[in-house]
This record gives structure tokens, sequence and C-alpha cells, in this order.
């Protein structure tokens, strides 16, 4: 069965008066992905930096494939990957050098290395640009490489801090398979994200952070549930648009009207057939009708007062 491979309780963080991390609890079971949400100085970063162990936090514990951050911070740092914004790669060695380089670095004896290099460098599917410098690299292959990098000690637990920052559509979607591709095979994922659609479509739970503390937290479908309404969106015809209105109304469903486009806020499944017998009642032809499901930039939105 599936334990936790990270567990959280009442974590702060207090740089002088300024409280970046308060009271923070949580637990990431073992081959799922954590999304981390949050607007700019929200904690995320605080968060990942005392996990890995490169900041202490000031309250509260947290455990990482059950080592104490604090007090076995070199345990922790053993089965760990972590990749961030700034690639720690060399530009000016090819990416085969780098893996070579940092597998060495890990102790890994000259063919292990190697094997462990090449077999990286096919599953990010960089075997063809391997001994091309990294300067000459895609931000895609670059993060790519990263994550190789970070992937070299086998860690239990890996650490991606906003990995697609930055990449186009197609790198963006390559990256997620990657990266769903290792939490398919075992490996825990926590990684922080501005873009909704990544936590969306890669985490298993997600915890918003909003100044320091946690606002919501659950699975996406969850969360979506939480701020509730799917909405129908139907076309008619300009003529039709007072009846159809009316219809509506008197069915009990409310309708926003924009041009001759109706949108009603769905409460429940049934108010789909609801909308169809109302319209057809009143003889409205419908021209075109879509559900939208609430995506997490609504719950977003909606934690954040549309402000943030
Ligand atoms: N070393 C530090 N000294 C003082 N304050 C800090 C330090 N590191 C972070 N902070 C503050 O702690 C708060 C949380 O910062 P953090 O970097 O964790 O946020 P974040 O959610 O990662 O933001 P971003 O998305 O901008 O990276 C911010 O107010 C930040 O200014």
């Amino acid at each position: 069965m599936a334990h936790a491979q990270i567990e959280v309780t009442g974590l702060g963080k207090r740089y002088g008066r300024l409280t970046a991390l308060d009271d923070v609890s949580l637990s990431v079971r073992t081959g799922s992905v954590l999304g981390v949400l949050g607007h700019n100085g929200a904690g995320k970063t605080t968060l990942i930096d005392i996990l890995t162990t490169r900041t202490k936090p000031t309250s509260g514990t947290a455990t990482v494939c059950g080592w104490d951050v604090v007090r076995f911070g070199e345990h922790v740092r053993g089965q760990i990957g972590v990749t961030s914004q700034f690639a720690a790669v060399d530009e000016t060695m090819s990416g085969r050098r780098n893996l070579l380089l940092f597998a060495r670095l890990l102790g890994a004896k000259r063919r292990p290395a190697k094997a462990r290099a090449d077999e990286l460098l096919a599953t990010f599917g960089l075997t063809d640009a391997a001994d091309r410098k990294v300067s000459t690299y895609s931000g895609g292959m670059r993060r790519r490489l990263d994550l190789a990098v970070s992937l070299l000690g086998k860690p239990k637990v890996l650490f991606l801090d906003e990995p697609t920052t930055g990449l186009d559509p197609i790198s963006r979607a390559e990256l997620w398979r990657a990266v769903a591709g290792l939490a398919a095979a075992g490996t825990t994922v926590v990684l922080t994200t501005q873009y909704l659609e990544e936590a969306d479509t890669l985490a298993d739970d997600v915890v918003v952070l909003a100044m320091g503390s946690i606002v919501a937290q659950g699975s996406p479908t969850e969360l979506k549930a939480g701020i509730g309404t799917r909405t129908a969106t139907v076309t008619v015809s300009p003529s039709d648009v007072d009846r159809a209105r009316e219809a509506l109304t008197r069915a009990g469903l409310r309708a926003r009207m924009r041009d001759h486009t109706l949108s009603v806020a769905l409460a429940a499944t049934t108010d789909v057939p609801a909308l169809v017998r109302a319209l057809d009642h009143a003889r409205v032809a419908i021209g075109d009708l879509t559900i939208t499901e609430p995506s997490l930039d609504d719950v977003y939105l909606a934690l954040h007062g549309g402000g943030a």
C-alpha cells in the first residue's frame, strides 16, 4: 500500500519579523505528484528549501523518506533529486560530459557512470545531441538534461522548482510526459509551478499557499468540485434570445446573456436535461451547446478574489 514519503507537520519559517511559512502540514504518498501553487512570495521556495535541507524551519517538523530534515539532512540528501529554475549544468560542455561529471561527483566508477549517462540521455531524448555543447541546446533540451542530472543518483523523491517556466508548449508537454513517467515508475515528485494547467495535468494533489499558509489542499478534482460550477453555453438565433431567457428563468436556471450566447451555471447533473427541455418547450432551436468544467484557474481566482 502507498505510504507517505513526505510528512510535514506545523512547519514554520520566520526571517526576522517576516513569516515566510506558517503552520504548514501536508503529506505526500509514495509515487504521487504534489503540485505547490501560490503567488510570488507565497512561500513555495521556502517549503522546498526546507524539504531539501537547504534551510532550516523555525517551527514544526518535516520528514522525507522517513528522515527528519533537520537532524538527518545527509540521509535526506541521499534520497532526493533537485532541479531549480536555474540549471546547474555547464553550458560549455556537452550533455554527455555534464552527466559523466555529475555521476563521477556522486562517486560512480567510470563504466557505470557511462552506462547511466547513456540510459538517461536515451530516456530524455538527448542521445542525438549528447555530444553537442549545452549552449547549443533549446530551452526544453536543457530542462530535460537538468532533469536527467537530478536523476543520476536514482532519487526516491524529486523536487522540481518551476520546471517548465519559459518553455514553449511542445517542450512543456515533453517534460510533463517525462515527469509523469517518473511518477508512474514510483518516484515521488514535488513541483512548484506558476502554471495551473501544469498542476492539473501532473499533480495527484495540490496545495495552494498564500502568504505562507495553506489556503487550499486536495486533488485537482476535489478543488474544482469545491468551487462548483460547471457552465453550459448555449447559442441560439438572435430572434430567440428573449424567449430563451424567459424559458430558462421559468425552469429555475440563471442565464447570463452575451450577444446570442447564453451562459447557464449548472448546479446539478439534472440541469442539462432541464435546460434542453425548457428551450425545446419554448420552441427555441439550439445552435450549439457546450459544457465547461471549472478549471484550476477558476479555483485560484476564487481563492484570491480574482486579484492575484
Ligand atoms: N533569505 C531570506 N531572507 C529574508 N526573507 C526571505 C528570504 N527568503 C525568502 N524570504 C521571504 O519569504 C517570503 C516567501 O518567499 P519564497 O521565496 O518562499 O516565495 P515563493 O512562493 O517561492 O515566491 P516566488 O514564486 O517569487 O519564487 C517572501 O516574502 C520572501 O521575500
